[in-house]
C-alpha cells in the first residue's frame, strides 16, 4: 500500500519564492551558480576546491550529510533539519556537475 504523507506547511508555503526574503535561491539558480564557478573557478570557492578533490570525495560528503540529514529530522529541531537538508542538495549539485549532469538528466527521472 502506499503511503501518503502530508504536512499542513506544504500547503501554505509559497514555493515560488514569495515567502521568502530576496536573497534566496531556488535549487535550479544554485545549479546555475555552481556551474559558471565550474567553469570560471574563482578563487577561494569551496565547490571548485569539492569539483578539484573528484566523485569518491564529494560521494564521501554526500554520505556525511545525508547522515545528518537523518539525525537532524529525528533528533533536531525543523530548521536544523532544513539546512542540513539544504547541504546535503548543494552536494548533490556538486556531484551531479563532477559527472557532467544537467537538472535535465536528473528531472526527467522524477
Ligand atoms: N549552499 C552551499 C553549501 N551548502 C553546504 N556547503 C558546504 O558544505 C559544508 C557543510 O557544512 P558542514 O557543517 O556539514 O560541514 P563541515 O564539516 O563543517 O564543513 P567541511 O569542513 O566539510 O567543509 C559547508 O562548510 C560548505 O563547505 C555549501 N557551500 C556552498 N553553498 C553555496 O554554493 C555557492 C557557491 O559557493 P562557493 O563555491 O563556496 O563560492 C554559494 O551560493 C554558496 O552559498
Amino acid at each position: 500500500m502506499t503511503s501518503q504523507v502530508t504536512h499542513p506547511r506544504w500547503k501554505s508555503s509559497s514555493t515560488h519564492g514569495k515567502a521568502y526574503p530576496g536573497t534566496v535561491k531556488n535549487f535550479d539558480q544554485l545549479y546555475a551558480e555552481l556551474a559558471e564557478k565550474a567553469v570560471a573557478r574563482p578563487e577561494g570557492s569551496g565547490t571548485v576546491a569539492a569539483l578539484d578533490a573528484g566523485v569518491h570525495s564529494i560521494g564521501k560528503k554526500i554520505v556525511e550529510e545525508a547522515a545528518e540529514v537523518w539525525m537532524a529530522c529525528e533528533h533536531e529541531t525543523d530548521e536544523a533539519a532544513a539546512e542540513e537538508i539544504s547541504q546535503l542538495l548543494y552536494h548533490l549539485q556538486v556531484m551531479m556537475l563532477a559527472k557532467g549532469l544537467s537538472l535535465e538528466d536528473v528531472y526527467r527521472h522524477l
